[in-house]
């Protein structure tokens, strides 16, 4: 089992992290007005901080100096009204978008999944499950907070700096400009912090992809990890992985605390000189202590939004990152939804056909040899054929083109005369129905596992129950009715509450519970006692009477279920005809029959 799994290479994707957050605009639309609301509540909210300095002015330079005691307690009043209005409008900010927030992430977690569904299986081939479930969750919480504080704030803090400024240079331009000198600096620092955060924020967001991979895997293959005492090395491998994703916290850190530490120091310094330069002055009478004070709180009522601006200039990268992660995803194509022709009439009766069939997997090395080469090779209407190979010889992939869960890169295949590609995929698998080696359940009940072979317009409707008991009559699947709830048991994440066997023969009934015309079925009773073996073969043989079949076959029973074989060898078909004629006239199948199929190399060639 692989410690690490291989991360998805980051897409080196251009543009600046304003143009990246600028894709998200179709999300954000349908929310814009409640958006752009609370932005100028919040704006009007964060200036009246500014407000505090100018009734302090007025109080200290009137009704202080004069000693007017009303005068003193109306500007006290006057405070405390505006810092409740302050406190509402902030409270009135939140509520305003908290909902709407949450339904855009709601809604791209929507849109992911939905897409997910709809990329070629090439994708999920290529790409960590961990990849895509941090994306799905962790990069669309980054997201949503992104909305709600920095991207508000950023424009909040802008407009109560720049309005600060004024201020501060109307009030005593020459105490203003030291105040204003130390910003040039501070831009600079944040413009080269900005680039660094970025590819730290990158590497980290994918580090936890790689973490959530190695956990998945670690939960799914926990009885392997036991089962080998791999425990240890597992966890040794987490370790590892979570403490490069330490380290690259821990730069992050660094340079946030370089950036904080720039955007306190400087401010604090000038503001500093500014007290100094200020006391001097009404030392020498030329400013009055209220303008000094006013001045002095203006300042003081920036430090915050100042200093905020380095978490929020981290947000917003760890934001545009997330964004970037998410549309990698999401700019993958999807499966076209195929063509328009018609599905074949059962009357046509050609069966199906694979003339000049080639494929070669799209993650294949350059220059390396196709899996299958010029297969040509004819399923005749209501027959049954057995695709028998070495390991690693093509079987598997063959029958995975006939449903298009992979694409021919050559050759054709018809259905009943009807090439597979000029018809409506969804369509195409709906008369094609599939049964692979690995039995997959989903986290539902029996009954609903199985259904899902019969498509939605019959899988939940009324005459749904006869049609699951013929079914899982057909798997012998007997033990069904001995769970606890019977059909209705829950079958647990992945069905790994039943055994290999079990699970085997639920997605066998699953494959043949629509009575589909064409059936394919990838070694479906290879988990099977001798005996349940026999039984099913025995039931099997009656479906695959009223069907067009492609059965890959280790075993001589499971041979012997087919009308002819079909021996697939160096990714070519190299002989059909009856178990038979091929015991007769084939070594290599008298081989694989006898049992050697270990001698055989990769795509059969170790007999040849
Ligand atoms: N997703 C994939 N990407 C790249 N190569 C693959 C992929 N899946 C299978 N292969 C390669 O294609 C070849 C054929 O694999 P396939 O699973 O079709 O063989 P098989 O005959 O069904 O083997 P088995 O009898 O062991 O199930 C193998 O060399 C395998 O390594």
């Amino acid at each position: 089992m692989p410690s690490t799994p291989s991360p998805v290479e980051p897409v080196d994707t251009p543009g600046s992290p304003v143009r990246t957050l600028l894709r998200l605009w179709p999300y954000v639309r349908p929310v814009r007005a409640r958006w752009i609301t609370a932005a100028v509540v919040a704006v009007i909210a964060s200036c009246m901080s500014l407000v505090f300095p100018v009734v302090l002015k007025w109080m200290i330079d009137g009704p202080i100096t004069d000693q007017d005691q009303a005068g003193v307690w109306l500007g006290a009043l006057l405070l405390l009204v505006l810092g409740i209005a302050e406190a509402l409008l902030f409270g009135f900010r939140r509520w305003l978008v908290a909902r709407p927030l949450a339904g855009v992430e709601a809604a791209m977690r929507a849109d992911l999944y939905r897409h997910l569904q709809r990329v070629p299986v090439a994708f999920h081939d290529r790409w960590p499950s961990g990849q895509l479930l941090s994306r799905g969750t962790t990069d669309l919480s980054v997201i949503r907070m992104f909305f709600a504080f920095p991207l508000t704030f950023l424009l909040v803090n802008g407009v109560t700096i720049l309005a600060g400024f004024g201020l501060l240079l109307a009030q005593d331009w020459t105490l203003g400009l030291v105040l204003v000198l130390p910003a040039v600096p501070m831009v600079l620092i944040c413009y080269r912090f900005e680039g660094k955060y970025s590819a730290a924020a990158r590497t980290s967001q994918d580090q936890v992809g790689d973490l959530t991979t190695v956990v998945e895997e670690s939960v799914l293959g926990v009885r392997v990890i036991k089962g080998f005492g791999r425990h240890r090395s597992q966890a040794r491998a987490f370790r590892e992985l979570s403490g490069r994703l330490r380290g690259t916290e821990l730069t992050k850190a660094r340079l946030l605390a370089t950036l904080l530490g720039t955007l306190t120091v400087f401010p604090e310094i000038a503001l500093g000189a500014a007290l100094v330069v200020g006391t001097v002055q009404v030392a020498d009478g030329q400013l009055s202590a209220g303008t000094l004070v006013a001045f002095l709180s203006t300042a003081l009522a920036l430090r915050w939004p100042i200093e905020s601006m380095g978490y929020l200039l981290a947000m917003s990268q760890e934001a545009a990152t997330a964004t970037r992660r998410y549309f990698e995803a999401m700019d993958e194509p999807e499966e076209d939804s195929g063509g328009t022709a018609a599905v074949p009439d059962p009357g046509s009766g050609d069966g199906m056909r694979f003339t000049g069939v080639e494929f070669r997997y799209p993650d294949a090395p350059p220059g390396s040899t196709a899996v299958l080469e010029r297969i040509d090779l004819h399923v005749r209407q209501g027959e049954t054929m057995a695709v028998v190979g070495a390991t690693g010889s093509g079987k598997t992939t063959l029958t995975a083109l006939v449903p298009r869960l992979h694409e021919l890169t050559g050759g054709r295949i018809t259905l009943d005369g009807q090439d597979i590609t000029a018809m409506d995929r969804a369509e195409l698998r709906a008369l094609v129905s599939v049964a692979f080696e690995e039995p997959t359940l989903f986290s539902a009940s029996v009954a609903e596992n199985v259904r899902m072979g019969a498509g939605p317009d019959t899988a939940a409707g009324p005459g749904a129950d006869p049609a699951l008991t013929r079914a899982l009559g057909v798997a012998q699947a007997g033990f069904v009715a001995e769970l606890p709830d019977g059909p209705a048991t829950e079958v647990g994440e992945q069905g790994l509450s039943l055994s290999g066997g079990q699970r085997q023969r639920l997605a066998l009934a699953r494959a043949v519970i629509g009575g589909p015309r064409f059936l394919v079925l990838d070694d479906p009773l290879s988990a099977l006692d001798v005996h349940t073996e026999a039984a099913v073969e025995a039931a099997l043989r009656e479906v695959l009477g009223r069907t067009t079949a492609l059965v890959v076959a280790h075993r001589p029973s499971t041979v012997l279920l087919a009308d002819r074989v079909a021996l697939l060898s160096g990714g070519r078909v190299t002989a059909v005809g009856t178990h038979q004629e091929l015991l007769r006239e084939s070594a290599e199948y008298r081989h694989l029959m006898s049992g050697g199929d270990g001698l055989a190399g990769p795509k059969g060639d170790g007999t040849r």
